[in-house]
């Protein structure tokens, strides 16, 4: 039997990227289909996202917690429009178990960019984005808004894998979900977790969660440990390392839930104990906020994307999350 690092499996979606002939995407899909509905976790590589452009996402990670407390905090999340949700989120904020203190990690949140003057601006997840006055645009705003756009480009081909996939007995057509990903909330957060020497199990840089929206594209800072996912085979966390170049790949709630428990959301976690800094740049496809899903699999559960998301983050930010509400 492979071990349980070995068994995570890694998905070569290159023939999406190309155009190769039917046969090329069969397989793909099949991978897919397989890690989805066993795991909800695995490596994507043949992504067509460059290792610069990767590690200058990270970079710019990197830049931002370079900020004086005072700078960061010029553009913390309350200082965002309504329920808009941006900006900087102080380490000890989200608490996803009861029984553990809050994250250690801190995050820069950036949305798509919605002007202050259109009409749903300052409703969940949209609004304009806080840009820290310190850092040059062509340094920061400029270079991780082009990231985001790949971002958006390469979960649009992630859906339309997962949906060839689905069970042919659902009768789905091959665009079932490409609505997810019209005009959607799709935050994406600049992590960084300082050393935590005094690091034990009540308190991780993220403690186990899923994640609450339809796919998460993980990018993480190569030569760092952390992040763990849980294997129920064994019953057990292991270690994601990371692969230089790939991304991780999570299914979150929402298509867990569109899906009737096909694809599966897998819990996982962050610790980070020792001396070294560790950044990563997770983007998550939460979905177009006002959709309303119908499970697929004819349970007939019916779910509104954005309220799914508004109410599992509330969840988890205790008093910071009020203004969500
Ligand atoms: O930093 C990581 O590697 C993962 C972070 C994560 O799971 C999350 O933000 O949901
Ligand atoms: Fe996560």
């Amino acid at each position: 039997m492979a071990s349980p690092v070995e068994a995570i499996p890694t998905v070569d979606i290159s023939p999406f990227v190309s155009n190769a002939p039917a046969k090329a995407l069969l397989e793909v899909v099949k991978a897919m289909r397989h890690a989805c509905t066993t795991y909800g976790f695995f490596y994507l590589v043949g992504h067509g996202v460059s290792l610069e452009e990767q590690n200058q996402a990270l970079d710019c990670a990197k830049l931002f917690f370079t900020l004086s407390e005072e700078e960061k905090m010029d553009v913390w999340l309350k200082k965002s429009l309504g329920k808009s949700h941006r900006g900087y989120e102080p380490p000890g904020i989200q608490t996803h178990q009861k029984g553990l203190l809050p994250d250690t990690k801190e995050a820069f949140i950036i949305g798509a960019e919605v002007p202050e003057d259109d009409p749903e601006a300052g409703t969940f997840s949209t609004g304009p984005n806080l840009w820290p006055k310190a850092l040059k645009p062509d340094e920061f705003q400029i270079p991780i808004m082009e990231y985001q756009g790949k971002m958006l480009e390469l979960v649009k081909i992630l859906l339309k894998i997962l949906a060839l996939g689905l069970p042919e007995e659902w009768g789905c057509p091959p665009d079932v979900f490409d609505e997810l990903a019209v005009n959607p909330s799709m935050p994406m957060r600049l992590l960084h977790y300082a050393p935590n020497p005094t690091y034990n199990d009540t308190q991780f840089g993220v403690g186990d969660h899923t994640d609450f929206g339809c796919i998460t594209v993980l990018l993480q800072e190569p030569n760092r440990e952390g992040l763990q996912v849980w294997y129920p085979p064994t019953e057990t966390w292991i270690p994601v390392p990371v692969k230089e170049g790939s991304y991780v790949i999570n299914i979150g709630d929402m298509v867990q839930k569109y899906t009737g428990g096909y694809y599966r959301s897998a819990r996982h976690r962050v610790v980070n104990g020792g001396k070294e800094h560790r950044y990563s740049v997770p983007f998550f496809l939460n979905g177009q906020l006002k959709l309303k899903v119908t499970a697929l699999d004819g349970s007939g559960v019916e779910t509104v994307v954005g309220e799914h998301i508004r109410q599992r983050l509330i969840e988890t930010m205790g008093e910071s999350g009020n203004v969500l509400k």
